[in-house]
């Protein structure tokens, strides 16, 4: 239900930096990137409270409507009801995630849909984007 944007055409060395701030009662939120909505390269969730997750970002891919082997990530640098940006980029070997704010943290997943172009960018849940710029 939330925002998204085809046709983007972005390759290795281009980024999408998305700004926004988290909403103080968030329970989660996902960017995906990828093909399409059922075929993601990288699924990107943030849960702050969420699936029985405290504070963690949880990271697959999804191929074909199948969900992949998520990658768990602990250090979690987001605070309820503060600003964030977020940077991603990727090459053939791994898609990068860089969250600038709060705090400065690099996050790798690895490009398993062998992607050439991201086309497809989504925002869902508990995120309200104010800006989205490609570099
Ligand atoms: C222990 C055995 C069971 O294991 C669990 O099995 C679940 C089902 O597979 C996994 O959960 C799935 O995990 C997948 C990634 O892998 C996906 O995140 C998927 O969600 C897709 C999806 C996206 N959206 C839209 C949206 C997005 C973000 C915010 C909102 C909002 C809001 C207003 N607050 C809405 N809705 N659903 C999730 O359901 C759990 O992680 C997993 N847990 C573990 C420990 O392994």
């Amino acid at each position: 239900c939330g925002m998204v944007l085809t046709h983007l055409n972005v390759h290795p060395g281009e980024c999408i930096a998305v700004k926004g701030t988290v909403p103080p009662d968030a329970k989660s939120f996902a960017l995906n990137m990828g093909r399409a909505g059922s075929d993601l390269a990288l699924h990107f969730n943030p849960r702050f409270e969420s699936h029985g997750d405290t504070c963690i970002i949880i990271c697959n891919s999804l191929q074909g409507g199948e969900w992949g082997e998520e990658q768990r990530e602990p250090d979690f640098p987001f605070q309820l009801g503060q600003d964030a940006k977020i940077c991603i980029s990727f090459n053939d070997q791994e898609l990068t995630v860089a969250v600038a704010l709060p705090g400065e943290q690099q996050l790798k997943f690895p490009n398993r849909l062998g992607l050439e172009a991201i086309e497809f960018f989504s925002v869902e849940g508990d995120f309200r984007v104010k800006s989205i710029k490609f570099k």
